[in-house]
């Protein structure tokens, strides 16, 4: 009778013990489903190519037409920083080459240029053999030496070297032109993917994020944030005078000491590092940021910025990563830090952390 109670007996645990699996499993499930990422940072510092990024590896990436779709803005790009090049040129009293008289021609020319917004639209052959010439002036390097005095897109060296085949009727951008292509973002961008386990829904404020009462709603049950920051901002000046990356650092305080954000994990994308390997050795970070002592350290100067940055993070859980958003790159060390996010909202809700 005592050995059949002590089956039984077992045999209940057992039973209780698999249904306490069960639901940690369930529970488990719920927690790794769904996790909501809010894209923060100022103006170009490469929230929508992040996004952009997501889609190339766990989107299938971009469709024919999405890349025809991309069209007009690389002409846009072009042609833009073209002009802005010959701008600064005449700004600055140097060149075309006086020789190259043809080199005249084309600067007239460029300036004169616009692109019809037509969806038919391209570029016409003698358009892009001007700038062609224009881009292999002798000059150009040391136009290019005052970049950060007039606005010049950040990729403005790739699209112009590029104009050539760029410039062929039957141009279709390819998945790097995309990533390289700058178009500001209006309204929200709501992307859904999924990354191992987790099924991510990224929120890309983008322009409107002035406008708070618009985008407000989207910190509810926001698992973490990601705040994008261009390094190689530190010498750049907004219109309004003010030193881009010391605005950036404003923004990122208000939204680290917000009350929404309180006790939550910030993915602290850092992006541009590219540019800013080759900015430090030109352009001393300490004329812009005296307490930097250190030198032209491309690793240094990325960890005094990181510190600006951690100063001001409040109680926010930083997960900083130096990252060249433009590049398809292994994302995993990200994927990393969402988790780790997960795992603290889970903790905090236990009432553990
Ligand atoms: N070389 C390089 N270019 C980058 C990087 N990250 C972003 N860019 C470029 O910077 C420009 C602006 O990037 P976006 O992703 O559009 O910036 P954003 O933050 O969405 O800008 P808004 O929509 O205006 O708020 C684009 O031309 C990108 O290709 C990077 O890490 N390296
Ligand atoms: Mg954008």
């Amino acid at each position: 009778m005592e050995v059949l109670t002590s089956i039984l007996d077992q045999r209940a645990k057992r039973k209780h013990s698999d249904k306490i699996d069960r639901i940690i499993k369930q529970d488990s499930k719920k927690l790794w489903k769904g996790c909501k990422i809010l894209l923060l940072g100022s103006e170009k510092s490469g929230k929508s190519t992040i996004v952009k990024q997501m889609k190339v590896m766990y989107r299938n990436g971009f469709s024919r037409e999405e890349l025809l779709g991309y069209r007009l803005t690389i002409y846009r790009n072009v042609i833009e920083s073209a002009q802005a090049i010959v701008n600064a040129m005449q700004r600055l009293g140097l060149g075309p080459d006086p020789v190259l008289l043809a080199n005249r021609a084309d600067a007239d020319m460029i300036l004169d240029y616009r692109i019809d917004e037509s969806p038919h639209f391209t570029f016409s052959q003698e358009i892009s053999l001007a700038i062609h010439r224009l881009w292999q002036d002798s000059i150009i390097p040391q136009i290019l030496a005052y970049s950060s005095e007039f606005d010049l897109m950040d990729n403005a060296s790739y699209f112009l070297s590029e104009v050539l085949r760029i410039g062929k009727p039957d141009y279709t951008p390819t998945v790097a032109d995309v990533l390289f292509a700058q178009r500001r973002s209006v309204g929200i961008v709501e992307t859904q993917f999924t990354l191992g386990q987790l099924s991510i829904h990224m929120i890309d404020i983008g322009a409107v994020s002035c406008d708070r009462r618009k985008w407000i709603h989207y910190f509810e049950y926001v698992t973490c944030i990601m705040f994008c920051a261009a390094l190689n901002e530190y010498d750049q000046v907004l219109e309004g005078g003010q030193n881009r990356m010391s605005e950036s650092l404003v923004h990122y305080e208000s939204v680290a000491n917000s009350r929404w954000f309180r006790r939550m994990s910030v993915i602290l994308c850092f992006t541009k590092f590219d540019l800013f390997k080759h900015k430090i050795p030109k352009v001393p970070l300490e004329d812009y940021f005296p307490e930097y002592t250190e030198g032209p350290h491309v690793y240094k100067a990325a960890r005094f910025i990181l510190s600006k940055f951690i100063e001001v993070s409040g109680g926010m859980k930083v997960h900083p990563h130096f990252i060249q958003a433009s590049h398809v790159v292994d994302i995993l060390p990200i994927y990393g830090s969402i988790k780790d996010a997960i795992l603290r909202n889970a903790l905090h809700d236990a009432g553990i952390f």
